[in-house]
């Protein structure tokens, strides 16, 4: 029988790659289906309940991304509504006779109540769902089932699973056309369903681009083609890392100002698929070894990032708590101070004094990016290491303005940061921020680039500008209390009395119960993407 059936893109906006969109397609009889490819901005979907500028307008340009793809194929494009889903399903079944609704999984269980509402109008009105897996590699619901019942508690665990269950599937084909007719809402119908005239903009959410007083350097741009062009220039840097006899290149030397090859975003929304991702790489280094005279092991840590990545949202999936400290089993209740708004805000805003932090911040409002670097010092620096606040206000920050924004990845690496969740950093030394600043920014071009008011500070202090002496400032044209503010906190003396609060709460807090932990010492410096050569003590 022909089908009238919707893909409801939710992530996975892609046509490569795409599972639910192929079951969307398929027919079971000789008729052709009929096919509505749809978004619905219902408030929450793909992130848009806590939403930046940059994030909103790469979603929308991926959106857009899709519409013209569509529109190369014959349709009348993405179809976009503003509305609740069950509503505009519950419309769509009884004007235009939908059949069938495919979408791809969204397992975290913040999206739990919106998926169950929908499926309950699917059985009351007899409409087929079809979910199908390709956001993450494996399905995190089969891990779970593989290691006992309960998610690995530590990495190792975690591999060991997945070493057990094999490879993850490969992408599957490109879809097929051929067999569909495109379906068309007819104009009487827009305005009862909340169609959108045309690809919104940030703006009609009343979404405004932050002004934070620093130029944008790094552009991003949604969408699949965008995404498949990226991961062309990505695999070239993975090959030149393989030949040399290394791998994760991103990682190995951070490079704060260079362009980005990251492809979070474009995994985060699924422009581009996280299979073909990972077969590109294995494939890839498969490839290069062929001519290699040594050969380097194979496995899962040619891509270790993305393996992390499955990690945390199979540790999310039976947790709805896991963004939270409240009722979330795998989190340690650190005692963490009040905090105080004007310190939120100075953190937030990237008004600390200390140059490092407050570049970073405003690059993340600025352009919603943030090297992985930067991440782990602005978080440590709020939580463990500097200002003692609880990681949570860090990740509410996070998942409004990263571009990649991910409640679990996002929450997993704030646990991990604050030693939350992995008590075992509780007794390792902080982080020397300012050690670290100089290392990774010598010449304090990163610095200069977000903070125009250290843009001709003395090379010599610009990490610690508060020492540079009063004729310096003067020569440099930036009074250090007058035009950047005084550093907020006497970073060694918290730093020290945060590693002792650790210590005393380390016993009291861990019981001999299993729970979350890195598997060992090697595994915090890889996850941190701290070269052994950089000292981390403070
Ligand atoms: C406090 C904090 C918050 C973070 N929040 C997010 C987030 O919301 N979304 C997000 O994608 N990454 C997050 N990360 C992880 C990491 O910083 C980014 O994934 C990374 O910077 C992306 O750049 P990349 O060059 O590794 O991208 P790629 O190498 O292209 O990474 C590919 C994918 O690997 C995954 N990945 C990489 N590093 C990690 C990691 N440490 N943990 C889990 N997955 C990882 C990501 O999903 C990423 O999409 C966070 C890290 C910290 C310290």
């Amino acid at each position: 029988m022909a089908e009238k059936s919707i893909l409801w893109f939710r992530h996975g906006l892609r046509l490569h790659d795409n599972p639910a969109l192929i079951e969307a397609l398929r027919s079971s009889g000789a008729e052709k289906n009929t096919f509505y490819p749809v978004f619905i901005f219902d408030g929450c979907s793909a992130g848009t309940q806590h939403v930046g500028y940059n994030r909103m307008k790469f979603l929308i340009e991926s959106l857009e991304d899709l519409d013209e793809q569509f529109k190369e194929l014959g349709a009348p494009g993405l179809f976009i509504f503003r509305g609740d889903p069950v509503e505009i399903f519950r419309k769509m079944r009884e004007e235009l006779g939908i059949t069938k609704i495919c979408y791809e999984q969204d397992c975290e269980p913040i999206w739990n109540g919106r998926d169950e509402r929908v499926e309950n109008l699917c059985r009351e009105f007899g409409i087929k769902s079809v979910e199908k897996i390709s956001h993450t590699l494996w399905d995190p619901n089969r891990i779970i089932e593989v290691n006992g019942g309960f998610p690995p508690l530590t990495y190792q665990m975690f591999l060991h699973t997945i070493n057990v269950i094999g490879y993850p599937s490969k992408p599957c084909e490109f879809p097929d056309f051929s067999h569909v007719d495109f379906g068309e809402i007819p104009m009487n119908l827009h305005m009862q369903l909340g169609l959108m005239n045309g690809i919104p903009k940030p703006e009609d959410f009343s979404i405004f681009r932050e002004k934070t007083g620093s130029e944008v350097y790094l552009t991003w741009k949604g969408g699949e083609k965008r995404a498949l062009e990226q991961l062309e220039l990505r695999l070239a840097i993975e090959q030149d890392a393989f030949r040399n006899g290394t791998y994760l290149p991103n990682q190995a030397n951070p490079d704060l100002l260079g362009v980005s090859t990251s492809m979070s975003a474009a995994l985060r929304f699924g422009c581009l698929s996280v299979r073909k991702f990972y077969y590109a790489i294995h494939d890839l280094f498969a490839s290069v070894q062929e001519i290699l005279p040594n050969k380097h092991p194979y496995g899962h840590h040619i891509t270790g990032q993305l393996i992390w990545r499955e990690y945390f949202y199979t540790m999310s999936i039976k947790n709805p708590n896991y963004g939270q400290m409240k009722n979330n089993p795998i989190c340690l209740n650190i005692p963490w101070s009040i905090p105080n708004k004007d310190d939120v805000l100075k953190w937030k805003q990237g008004k600390t004094g200390f140059p490092i932090i407050d570049a970073a911040m405003r690059q993340l409002l600025t352009e919603g990016w943030l090297h992985h670097t930067l991440r782990n010092i602005t978080a440590t620096f709020l939580t463990r290491s500097g200002l003692w606040i609880s990681w949570e206000v860090g990740l509410d920050h996070y998942l409004k303005y990263l571009l990649d924004a991910d409640w679990s990845v996002c929450s997993g690496n704030w646990m991990w940061v604050s030693s939350s969740a992995f008590e075992k950093l509780l007794d390792s030394s902080n982080f020397s921020i300012i050690a670290l600043a100089y290392r990774l920014d010598p010449n304090g071009d990163y610095v200069k680039r977000y903070i125009p008011e250290l843009r001709h500070f003395h090379q010599k202090y610009i990490h610690e500008p508060w020492k540079a002496p009063n004729n310096v400032q003067e020569a440099c044209e930036c009074i250090i209390g007058d035009d950047y503010p005084e550093p907020m906190i006497d970073l060694k003396r918290a730093m020290q009395i945060n590693s002792n609060r650790m210590k005393e709460i380390r016993d009291s807090l861990i019981d001999s119960k299993p729970h979350v932990r890195p598997s060992n010492e090697d595994e915090i410096r890889t996850f941190f993407w701290i070269n052994d050569d950089i000292s981390v003590k403070a």
